[in-house]
């Protein structure tokens, strides 16, 4: 395991005029990272994704809780840590005069890297930034300043990166050029901690997941092990009585969830269940106005585990 914690904590404490507020942004998160593997922490806005990557990352102190990063220990060896880690917060940090190549260059002489500038070359060359390596940074695309960060946070060639919700703002298609940048380091041997609020991103990129939600984790596992802990499969079901059909429907299903105008039925094998559930809901007298088979989502492992929608949290698919 490149990272294994245990029990995280973080509480923040803020004072104003209007009295002292308390957020328990971690409540209790474990955690285990292979080595090699693009690890995802997949919430909402809020859940603590944020604070429990800074607390790895050592930048901030946890409360409670234990951990090894890369074989040191998180609360005595902090120095160790930082020294094998690369950390790309969410605002990225790209200069807005210079050129992404003094910035690298600047950034390998701070680390102690030996040969800064070659340093800062290949990992320019890595990250495709070859050719826009010495324009300044404010002339840089969205997607282009992403992958400046992180080549910012990868030019000491650490065996493990920090990625702080990496394609938050970009298209669709600088989002996909990420991730397969991300997917090389992989190959490469780093070793990856993303956090990130997209569903897709997570299901796409990440080898493992942890879900997290008001500071702990609800659930755990590889993206096809937690849909299948779900179910394999959600029929959706619109039609008027979405109350009787869900209770005559319950004993065909893994479970049943009423939304808005839909039922969602879940079930192990989606295109043998359909025809008993019609037959039912049709001897029922219940008419249906539509009906959609699919494969359940992690927003559905999401809605299993938390009772709400990751869509419905405001975190974008
Ligand atoms: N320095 C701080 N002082 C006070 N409260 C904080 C501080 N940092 C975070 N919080 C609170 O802790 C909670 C968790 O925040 P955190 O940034 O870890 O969430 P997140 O999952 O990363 O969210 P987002 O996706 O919006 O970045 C939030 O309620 C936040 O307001």
């Amino acid at each position: 395991m490149i990272i294994s914690a245990q029990g995280l904590k973080k509480t923040f404490v803020t004072k104003s005029r209007k009295g002292t507020q308390t957020v328990e942004a971690v409540k209790s998160v474990d955690l285990d990272v292979k080595s090699g593997e693009i690890y995802g922490v997949l919430g909402p806005n809020g859940a603590g994704k944020t604070t429990t990557i800074r607390m790895l990352a050592t930048l901030i102190a946890p409360d409670a809780g234990t951990a090894r990063i890369a074989g040191y220990d998180l609360v005595k060896e902090p120095g160790q840590i930082r020294r094998r880690l690369g950390y790309v917060s969410q605002a990225g940090g790209v200069e807005e005069q210079n050129s992404p190549r003094a910035q690298v260059v600047f950034a390998a002489k701070i680390y102690g890297v030996p040969e800064p500038a070659r340093a800062a070359d290949d990992i320019l060359k890595k990250m495709d930034l070859s050719e826009i390596a010495d324009r300044p940074g404010r002339t840089l695309s969205g997607g282009q300043k992403r992958r400046v960060a992180i080549a910012l946070g990868l030019v000491h060639t650490p065996p493990l990166l920090f990625l702080d919700e990496p394609t938050t703002g970009l298209d669709p298609q600088n989002r996909a050029n990420l991730w397969d940048r991300i997917r090389e380091l992989r190959e490469q041997g780093t070793s990856v901690l993303l956090t990130t609020h997209y569903l897709e991103e997570a299901d796409a990129l990440c080898d493992r997941l942890a879900i997290v939600d008001h500071g702990v984790v609800v659930a755990e596992g590889t993206p096809a092990e937690l849909k299948r802990s779900v179910s394999g499969d959600v029929v959706t079901l619109r039609l008027d009585e979405l109350e009787r059909a869900a209770t005559v429907l319950g004993p065909m299903a893994k479970q049943t969830r009423v939304d808005d105008d839909m039922l969602r039925v879940y079930v192990d094998d989606g295109e043998h269940a359909l025809p008993p559930l019609l037959r039912t809901l049709e001897a029922e007298g219940l008419p249906l106005r539509s009906i959609a088979l699919e494969r359940a989502t992690l927003d559905d492992v999401f809605l299993a585990k938390t009772g709400r929608s990751l869509r419905d949290t405001g975190a974008a698919a």
